[in-house]
This record gives C-alpha cells, structure tokens and sequence, in this order.
C-alpha cells in the first residue's frame, strides 16, 4: 500500500508512540503528513528535533484531516482525550488504540458515529523496526481500515491480527515481553560478573547470545525444546545449567508473570470501563 499520502496523527508520543512514529515513517508515511501530540513543549520540540514531523499541544488540531489517528497516551487519560477529540475526526478517520486494557467499545462508546477502531498491543522493539504487534479490530472497521494500519505498522516490525479476546494475553506475552528480555540479559550478564568476568564482557556474551537464539528459532522455526536438546550435551555443562534454572523455578516464574500481567490488563479494563 502506497503511504506518501496517507496523513497520520499521533496523540501522546511518549515511550510507545515516538516507537510507532518511528516505524511509521519508516514505512512510507511522509513526515509532513504527520503530527505528533504531547503534553508539555519540550517533549513535542524534541520529537519534532528527531523526526521531522509537525507537532502541536492541541490534540483536536492534530486530528482534523487525519487518515489515523493513533492514542498512545496512558489508559487512564484515554477517555477524556475521546471526548476532546471526538467531534473533530473526520468519519472515515482510523482511530489506532495502544492502550492496555482498554477495548474497541470503549473507543466506539466515546465517539461520535461509527468509527472505525482498530486496537493494537505493540512493543517498544518497534522503535528499530523489530516489534511485535497484536491488531484487533472493532465493530465498524473494515478490512480496508486494518489493511491500512498494519500497512502503517510495517515499519515497526511483526504484526498478526488476533481476535479481541487475546489482546490481554498477546499483550502479556509480547507487549510486556522486552521488559521480561531486559530482565533475563541484565540478569545473565550479572551471573557472568559473578563468575569473574567484566560487566562489558558479560554483557557482550549475553546481547548477542539472546540475539543470535531468537535469530536461530525465528530462522529455522525449530521448536525451542529441540533447539536447547541440541545445545545440551550429555554429561556436559549445559544440563548442568538448566539444572539450576528448573530448581530455581525459572519456567513456572514465568507463566506466573504473564499470567500476572494479563490479569492486570484485564483489572485496568475493569477499572476504566466499569
Ligand atoms: N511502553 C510500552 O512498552 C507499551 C505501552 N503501551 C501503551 O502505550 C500507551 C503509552 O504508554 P507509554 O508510551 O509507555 O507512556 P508514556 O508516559 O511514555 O507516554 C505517554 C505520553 O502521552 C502524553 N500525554 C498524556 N496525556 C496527553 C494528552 N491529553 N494529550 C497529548 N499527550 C498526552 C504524555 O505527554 P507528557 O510526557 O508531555 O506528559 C506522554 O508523552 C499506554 O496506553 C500503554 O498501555 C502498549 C504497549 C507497550
Ligand atoms: O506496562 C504496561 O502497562 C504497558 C503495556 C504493555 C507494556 N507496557
């Protein structure tokens, strides 16, 4: 899909939408048909410094003649944005939701018309154009509509359209997913200090072993378990590590962190939506 005409606003460009922008310049959106939106001015003044792109503090500015518009601000903060919004978008405008928890009809319920809303549960990675996204889409968008948004999210890396339903789970594997990443290297390169080696080492040995594994399974689709049989000689030292993994309960850790963070997301929907 050609994007150079496709005009795209941005409302909250903080940690996951300047990562959006930036994947959305990267797939082909010009930057002078877009306008990112922020609260404060040295915020806006910097993502207009690194981007190129319009920025303005006034949201309903932002959003008249937009194709997209996208909603990257705190969950907490969405409905009164809706509501400021709403009455400027034009009918046939896409509204993008990355907000946790929140559903397409709570988006539908607080705008005018029959919008089309399409829900996304992005990551961070998106920011070099290696994310992961999950689409759902709401009652009155298209095919057309997410043809047109996962065309806006091909820079941004992966995405697969899921079923509303999974959006809290997809988002507590994937959306939250770096931060468990981030968690495992800086924890893998802190065994390495402790075994005598130093922190830049460590670190090395760890980015590009995380890197290099995921690269392997991505590449070959080769199934985690034998992958790490391959890796795990008999009698040898890996057995010996993963020993160590399973006593610590690294694998239950981690189904009790996604479950955790879905149970969360479905908490702020609760909260939010009542
Ligand atoms: N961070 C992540 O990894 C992911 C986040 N998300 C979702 O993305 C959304 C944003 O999260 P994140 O980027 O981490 O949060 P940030 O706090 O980094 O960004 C939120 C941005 O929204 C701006 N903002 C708040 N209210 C308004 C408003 N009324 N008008 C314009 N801008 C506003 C803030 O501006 P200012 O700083 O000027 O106050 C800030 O720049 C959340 O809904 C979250 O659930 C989804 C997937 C992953
Ligand atoms: O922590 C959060 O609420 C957001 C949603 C997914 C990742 N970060």
């Amino acid at each position: 899909m050609n994007l150079d005409q496709t005009r795209l606003a941005l409302l909250g460009t903080g940690n996951m939408g300047e990562a959006v922008l930036a994947g959305a310049l990267r797939a082909g959106v010009a930057p002078a048909n877009v306008v990112a939106t922020s609260r404060r001015a040295e915020r806006v003044a910097e993502v207009a410094a690194r981007h190129g792109v319009r920025t303005t503090l006034d949201n309903v500015e932002a959003v008249r003649d937009a194709d997209v518009v996208v909603v990257a601000v705190k969950p907490k903060d969405v409905g009164a944005l809706l509501t400021s919004v709403g009455d400027a978008l034009a009918p046939h405008a896409v509204v993008v939701s990355v907000a946790a928890g929140l559903s397409a009809a709570f988006f539908e319920g607080r705008l005018p018309g029959r919008q089309p809303v399409v829900r996304v549960m992005p990551n961070t990675p998106a920011a070099i154009g290696a994310g992961m996204s999950a689409v759902s889409r709401g009652t009155h968008a298209t095919d057309d509509d997410v043809a047109l948004v996962l065309a806006v999210l091909e820079g941004t890396g992966d995405a697969v359209e899921v079923p509303e339903a999974y959006q809290a789970a997809s988002g507590a594997v994937a959306g939250s997913g770096p931060a468990y990443m981030f968690y495992v290297l800086d924890a893998l390169a802190e065994a390495g200090v402790a075994v005598g080696l130093s922190r830049d080492l460590a670190s090395r040995l760890a980015v590009q072993t995380m890197l290099g594994s995921a690269r392997l399974i991505a590449e070959t689709g080769e199934h985690p378990a034998l992958a790490r049989e391959r890796v795990t000689s008999p009698g040898g030292t890996t057995v010996q590590g993963l020993r160590a993994l399973d006593e610590g309960g690294v694998r239950a850790a981690f189904i009790a962190a996604v479950e955790a963070a879905r149970d969360r997301t479905n908490e702020i929907a609760a909260e939010l939506e009542g």
